[in-house]
């Protein structure tokens, strides 16, 4: 499978600098700038003990040792001691110092993630896998708190220390500290080569582990349908497959860092060999002291760890630039209330809204990722449901209801046209006053993890308790909920108790009707149901509905019966408007879909009626 398979366009890796992408954190990290650069100044410190321990080493050398002086020999047995401590110390500051402040920066960054997430539009959730969303809020964020308390300190401490120990090196014997300085112009080469390709590969492992978490999420959600139709097998194969391909990168990955941690190894490792001979040799000419020797070696040592830890602060950073870069792609994309200020500055001119009901005029609507050519889903729907009434959408399946439905509430924006509500463009219209004129149901009811009451709420959350118990009788959901452990204050949801389908679509129901909404735009919410229930249902609904402008998608002729006009669409057109009486009449598709003879999508429009129309009417009306 290609690695890309899964994934938006706009998350195919593109060549960026990793410097450059780092930087975008520092909105995050400037809050806190003042604890970070206190703990590398602390980091700074301990460094410079630890170089601090050579030049008494050679003190101790040519002095107290040569001299034969004990009493010097405990001095500096412990000062070093003394030295030791406090590096370890300061280090240990250096972390208290940066844990807390961090853990902030990783929870302000998610917290962004998540609003932001809440604010894009449906049509990016449609687009991107939730695995690759998951993980860029989980691994992506802890990475990037990674590199903030790690690579990012000791890259510039590191650097410090090395800057200190060269010059330590170069004036204990500038002969030698050539030698030991020789293989950094390699050294450098290698590790751009080495970041370069680090980089794609680190990018790579992310993005795969992205598809992993997808799958696994697609797994768990499905689970009935994987053991229903005994695909676990398939579904284990795939998992197998994406973990085989992570797994290889990962090798990659190690392979390279095994490399680069060679090269960094051996390159100092010949040279403080190679310094060490010729120092030998300096010290038996008598060149050269024995403590300064030992200090320059010791010297050598101590830069050991801070130049063989580049190629790991290296590979963590390019890893931390790539989780920054998936984690900026999602925050870049803006969200769906930026396009809105404009519309909203115009809407100031709209004036006082009259009451006109629900209109859409020419409206057209192309899906984003719909293939280029292909025709617009909606084209010219020129629909009006008056103030107070009550419209049924009815048309074969896939002729795009649900897709009209979605463009009431803004979760699509029309490609054309418009759409107003009492003579208000929608697109003029803040989200928070749209979302409270316009409630909505969908076919697939879904609930969250908390109280059903709390569920309820979120159609409105200034119903009172009296508001939720009449919502859940008008969903004709009272009784079941009553009869719940704990009543309405029972959790439901995907940690909670499961409810099936027609009790979570009565909820939803109850959720949409609660806020006592001025328009109503209901898919087929009541599909689930057996008929009674249904038919119980609507008898409350009547009651929501004589008090709102309702628009309801409907399959069943029950469902139509609602209404008081039925709008009919045809190839992305509402081609006929009128009661149901009248459609059935006059139209020979209607009366096709309403008589439920034969699949409804295979008809072609205006052919295959049923026999007797009349008849099929009286019988839906009994
Ligand atoms: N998110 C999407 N992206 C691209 N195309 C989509 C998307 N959702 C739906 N479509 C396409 O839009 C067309 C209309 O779909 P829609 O769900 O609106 O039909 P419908 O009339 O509600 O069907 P049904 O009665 O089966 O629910 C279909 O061809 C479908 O493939």
């Amino acid at each position: 499978m290609s690695d890309d398979a899964h994934r938006p366009e706009s998350a195919v890796p593109t060549p960026r600098s990793p410097v450059r992408s780092l930087l975008r954190l520092w909105p995050y990290v400037r809050p806190v700038r003042a604890r970070l650069a206190g703990a590398a100044g602390v980091a700074v410190l301990a460094s410079g003990t630890g170089l601090l321990i050579p030049l008494v080493l050679k003190w101790l050398v040519d002095g107290p040792v040569a001299a034969r002086d004990a009493g010097g020999i405990w001095l500096g047995g412990g000062l070093l001691l003394l030295l030791g401590l406090a590096e370890a110390g300061l280090f240990g500051l250096r972390r208290w110092l940066v844990a807390r402040p961090l853990a902030s920066v990783e929870a302000a960054m998610r917290a962004a993630l998540y609003r932001h997430l809440q604010r894009l539009p449906v049509a990016f959730h449609d687009r991107w896998p939730t695995g690759q969303l998951l993980s860029r809020g989980t691994t992506d964020l802890q990475l990037l708190r990674m590199f903030l308390a790690f690579p990012l300190t000791f890259l510039f401490v590191n650097g410090v220390t090395i800057l200190a120990g060269c010059a330590i090196l170069l004036t204990q014997r500038w002969t030698l500290g050539l030698v030991l300085l020789a293989p950094i112009v390699p050294l450098v080469v290698l590790c751009s080569v080495f970041e370069a390709k680090y980089s794609v590969a680190a990018r790579r492992s992310q993005d795969q582990v992205g598809d992993l978490t997808t799958l696994v999420e697609e797994s768990v959600l499905g689970i009935r349908i994987i053991k229903g139709f005994g695909r676990h097998r398939a579904q284990a194969h795939a998992y197998t497959a994406l973990t085989h391909e992570l797994r290889a990168t990962e090798l990659h990955k190690a392979r390279l860092l095994a490399a680069i941690w060679g090269v960094i190894t051996i390159l100092p490792e010949t040279a403080i060999g190679a310094a060490l001979i010729l120092g030998t040799v300096q010290v038996a000419d008598g060149d050269l002291s024995a403590g300064t020797l030992v200090a320059f070696l010791s010297t050598a040592l101590a830069l050991r760890w801070p130049v063989e830890s580049i190629g790991f602060l290296l590979a963590i950073s390019n890893e931390s630039a790539t989780a920054a870069d998936r984690y900026f792609e999602v925050m870049d994309v803006p969200p769906a209330d930026a396009a809105d200020a404009s519309a909203l500055a115009a809407a100031a001119a709209d004036g006082a809204p009259a009451p006109d009901g629900l209109a859409l005029t020419g409206v057209e609507f192309r899906y984003p990722d719909a293939p280029a050519g292909a025709p617009p889903t909606l084209r010219g729907v020129d629909l009006h449901v008056r103030p107070g009434e009550t419209m049924a959408l009815v048309g074969a399946t896939g002729s795009g209801k649900t897709t009209l439905t979605a463009l009431v509430p803004r979760l699509y924006d029309v490609t054309g046209g418009r759409i107003t509500l009492d003579g208000r463009d929608i697109m003029t219209l803040p989200r928070d006053e749209l979302r409270s004129l316009v409630a909505v149901a969908f076919e697939e009811p879904t609930l969250f993890s908390a109280t059903a009451a709390e569920n309820v709420l979120m159609g409105g959350e200034e119903a009172d308790g009296d508001g939720v118990r009449r919502a859940l009788r008008i969903a004709q959901a009272h009784e079941f909920v009553a009869a719940l452990p704990q009543a309405e204050h029972t959790q439901v949801g995907e940690q909670g108790l499961s409810l099936s389908g027609g009790q979570r679509q009565r909820l939803a129901l109850a959720r949409a009707v609660v806020g006592s909404p001025r328009f109503l735009v209901l898919d087929d919410p009541l599909s689930a149901l057996d008929v009674h229930t249904e038919a119980r249902v609507e008898a409350a609904l009547r009651e929501v509905l004589a008090t709102t402008t309702a628009l309801i998608v409907a399959h069943r002729p029950s469902t139509v019966l609602l209404a008081d006009r039925v709008a009919l669409l045809s190839g992305g057109r509402v081609t006929a408007v009128g009661t149901h009486q009248q459609l059935l009449r006059e139209s020979a598709e209607y009366a096709h879909l309403m008589s439920g003879t034969g699949p409804a999508d295979s008809a072609p429009a205006g052919a295959a009626g049923p026999a007797d129309p009349a008849r099929t009417a009286e019988e839906t009306e009994r």
